[in-house]
C-alpha cells in the first residue's frame, strides 16, 4: 500500500469490480447457449458453422483494432512490456487466420461467400470506432482484454472435466482454452488495471462503457449463430 493515494488502492482490480458489477451480462457473454452447446456435447453444427465464418471475418478486422493498439501503446511508451504483449497477440491472429482457412473447407464453409450478418457489422464498427486517435490507450486497452477474455473464458469452460464437447470441436476450443492464452489474456488485464489504477474519472467512466459494449456485442456475436437474424 506504500506509495499509493488511498484513491489507487480504490480503484486497483478495477476490472473485478467492474466484473462483479456487472455480472449478469459477463455471464450472458461468457456462458452462452452456445458454448453450452457446445459443452454438453448437444451443439447444432450447423451453428458452429454460422459462427465459423462469421468469426474469421471479425478477426480479420481484429487485426487493425490490435495494431492501433499497438501504437497506442508505443506512444505512450511507459512500460516495455505492453508492446511486446500486444505483438504476440498480434502473433496470434496470424496463427488464427491461417486455422481459419484449414478448419473451414472441414466444414464445407467458403470462406470467400461470407456476409458478415448485422452483429458482426455492429462489431466491427465498434472496433473501428476504438482505433482513433482520440480513443484512450486505457480505453481501448480494457475493451482488448473484454474481447480476448470472453473467448478465453467460454471455450475453456468447454474443456474442463466432465464436458462432452465433440472431438471434432476440442481443437477450436483448445485454440481459445489454453493455458497459453488464458496466460496472454491475465497479462492483458494486469496492462489494463494498472493504466486503470492512474487513469482520471472520465477515461475510467469511458473505459467501464467500452467494456460493457464488448459484453454486448459478444452476447449478440453469438446470438448470430442460432442463424434468424
Ligand atoms: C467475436 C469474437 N470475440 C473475441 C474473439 C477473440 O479473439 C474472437 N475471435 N471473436
Amino acid at each position: 500500500m506504500e506509495g499509493k493515494t488511498r484513491e489507487e488502492v480504490e480503484k486497483s482490480g478495477m476490472i473485478d469490480t467492474w466484473l462483479r458489477k456487472h455480472r449478469l451480462i459477463y455471464t450472458g457473454a461468457t456462458r452462452h447457449p452456445l458454448i453450452l452447446s457446445i459443452r454438453d456435447g448437444t451443439v447444432d453444427l450447423s451453428a458452429y458453422k454460422r459462427w465459423l465464418g462469421q468469426d474469421y471475418i471479425f478477426v480479420r478486422a481484429f487485426v487493425p483494432f490490435v495494431a492501433s493498439i499497438l501504437i497506442k501503446a508505443w506512444k505512450e511508451c511507459n512500460d516495455a512490456t505492453d508492446m511486446e504483449v500486444i505483438l504476440s497477440g498480434m502473433a496470434s491472429l496470424n496463427d488464427e487466420i491461417a486455422w481459419f482457412k484449414s478448419e473451414a473447407p472441414k466444414w464445407g464453409v467458403q470462406l470467400s461467400d461470407i456476409v458478415p450478418q448485422k452483429a458482426n457489422q455492429d462489431y466491427c464498427r465498434f472496433l473501428e470506432s476504438l482505433m482513433s486517435t482520440d480513443v484512450e490507450y486505457t480505453v481501448a486497452i480494457t475493451a482488448f482484454w473484454a474481447i480476448e477474455a470472453v473467448y478465453q473464458t467460454s471455450f475453456a469452460l468447454c474443456l474442463e472435466d466432465g464436458s462432452k464437447t465433440p472431438t471434432e470441436l476440442r481443437e477450436t476450443c483448445q485454440r481459445w482454452g489454453n493455458d497459453g492464452f488464458g496466460q496472454y489474456c491475465n497479462s492483458l488485464k494486469k496492462i489494463a488495471n494498472r493504466r486503470l489504477e492512474k487513469a482520471s474519472d472520465d477515461v475510467l467512466s469511458a473505459a467501464e462503457v467500452a467494456l460493457l459494449r464488448v459484453l454486448e456485442l459478444e452476447v449478440e456475436f453469438w446470438n448470430m449463430s442460432r442463424g434468424d437474424a
